[in-house]
């Protein structure tokens, strides 16, 4: 399997940006976190940051064909970027929904997730270890039905 890992805008800044609630670790550190589970399950991970969502959009455009699966972090697009959803529902590829912090206690409107209902996976307040924890669920997913 092959599976991408998208992250949306600011998450370039991991590491540096509110350490308290995103952790320490740089979004190349979470990469290297990912990459060695995704080793350890006999699965390739490919990374794309972008702080735009035309970026993103044409990024699956051009990368769906030799992917499985996506983990996606849409960030502070997660409440509005519907191009961004219809391109991962267009795929046909199953896709996993991270939030590094806790999305789910976020109050009304602010917590509105419009990837939610068409994620396989959705995973919220694991820290920046959600990313492998995501990956690793679309494999067990797609490995044993
Ligand atoms: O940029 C982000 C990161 C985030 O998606 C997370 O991973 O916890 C949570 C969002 O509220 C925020 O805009």
């Amino acid at each position: 399997m092959r599976i991408a890992i998208l992250h949306g805008p600011n998450l370039n800044r991991l590491g540096k940006r509110n350490p308290e609630k995103y952790g320490t670790k740089s979004l190349d550190g979470i990469g290297e976190d990912v990459d060695a589970a995704a080793e350890r399950l006999g699965v390739s991970a490919v990374h794309f940051q972008s702080n735009s969502e035309g970026a993103l959009v044409d990024w699956v455009h051009e990368h769906h064909e030799t992917l499985d699966a996506f983990v996606v972090n849409p960030a502070g697009l997660t409440p509005v970027a519907y191009p961004l959803l219809d391109a991962l529902r267009d795929t046909g590829r199953p896709f996993a929904v991270v939030h590094i912090s806790q999305w789910h206690a976020l109050d009304g409107r602010e917590r509105a997730d419009i990837f939610a209902d068409s994620a396989a996976v959705y995973l919220a307040g694991a820290g920046w270890h959600g990313y492998a924890l995501a990956l690793e669920a679309l494999v067990f997913k797609a490995t044993r039905p």
